[in-house]
């Protein structure tokens, strides 16, 4: 764009600004519940609401709990709400054969949402992690996360999902061909309206520390995860896994962590056009969060900043643990 510019005097781009009013008749960008995914832990048991230490304000919730929750967020008028489920420990092994267990948390926490309120879109999450007995998203095979074994796993765990009514499957796992071979499962299982939304562009961050403590993987990870994750410092390599995840029947795709990748999302949203969404994640909320519980920030200016400015790149929508307390506000 090249902005035709008059010379000051007769420019005053403060006249633009003067009032609430004509601030928001030039307003670019909006910011509503319905921009919103909100990521939900469950965990086993009954009327349970179990505080995150470094998540504050966020708890791991029984699936009644959960039911209740996902109520409050559809009046709220947040369309989605993204399932992660805290395994016991004892059900993690090595095979991880909890992951594509009709009855495991997730799946009963999804049937019981699509109960309780079916305009909800609810999405679950793909990958190993939560049932893996080593914290990877892939097996480990002699010290190496391997690909496509963990990719026929997938899609038995994708399948679950969808059988137990996702509307949105989200591989979270980074393997390569893995939106391939979900799609082709779906489509061959009759549920060719499922959509995916791919976790393209996905980094090996130290952010997520809080909520691998969420999931209980904290203590479970051996290693890091730099040979399936993407390098911080990569952009080009971004937009490569974004259009290989498109061509293989990607419908939405996800730039994660958030704030510190704000420049991949407008790269993505602008290169491809496809619905993009950022992952606003644990370590970006406990910053947030933290720092507005001490009065180092206003809290919830600091996130409906953080919140516009997904939107400000490009963005259709955000994952973000703030979503209903930022649509109460939204909502006036
Ligand atoms: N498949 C794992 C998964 N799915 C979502 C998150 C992180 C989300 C967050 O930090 O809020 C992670 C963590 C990881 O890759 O170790």
């Amino acid at each position: 764009m090249q902005p035709t510019l008059a010379p000051y005097p007769s420019l005053r781009l403060r006249r633009l600004r003067r009032t609430p009013a004509i601030r928001a008749l030039v307003a670019e960008t909006t910011l509503s519940p319905q921009d919103f995914i909100w990521p939900v832990f469950v965990r086993d048991g009954e009327g349970v609401s179990e505080p995150i230490a470094s998540m504050p304000g966020v708890n791991r919730l029984s699936v009644d709990k959960v039911v209740e929750a996902a109520k409050e967020a559809h009046a709220l008028g947040i369309p989605s709400i993204c399932l992660f489920p805290y395994t016991d420990p004892s059900k993690k092994t090595e095979d991880c054969a909890e992951a594509w267990n009709p009855d495991n948390l997730s799946n009963r926490a999804t049937r019981a949402i699509k109960d309780a309120v079916p305009d909800m879109a609810v999405m679950t999450d793909v990958a190993l992690d939560p049932y893996n007995i080593n914290g990877h998203d892939g097996f480990v095979e002699d010290g190496v996360i391997v690909n496509d074994r963990t990719v026929e796993a997938l899609a038995k765990q994708a399948l679950s999902q969808a059988r137990a009514g996702a509307d949105i499957i989200g591989p979270s796992d980074m393997m390569d061909g893995r939106i391939g071979a979900l799609r082709n499962t779906l489509e061959s299982e009759g549920f060719q309206d499922v959509l995916l939304l791919s976790y393209a562009a996905k980094y090996a961050s130290a952010f997520y520390g809080p909520f691998r403590d969420a999931v209980g993987a904290s203590g479970a990870l051996q290693g890091d995860k730099k040979t399936y994750q993407q390098d911080p410092g990569n952009s080009d390599e971004a937009m490569r896994l974004i259009a290989r995840d498109l061509s293989e029947g990607a419908d939405m795709v996800m730039v994660k962590p958030g704030m510190p990748y704000l420049d991949i999302c407008h790269r993505a949203k602008e290169m491809f056009g496809a619905p993009t969404f950022a992952y606003q994640v644990s370590g970006e909320y406990a910053m947030l969060a933290g720092a507005g519980e001490r009065g180092w920030v206003d809290g919830d200016k600091v996130m409906l900043e953080s919140l516009m400015s997904f939107k400000r790149a490009g963005c259709d929508g955000v994952l973000t643990y703030f979503a209903p307390a930022a649509a109460k506000i939204l909502n006036g």
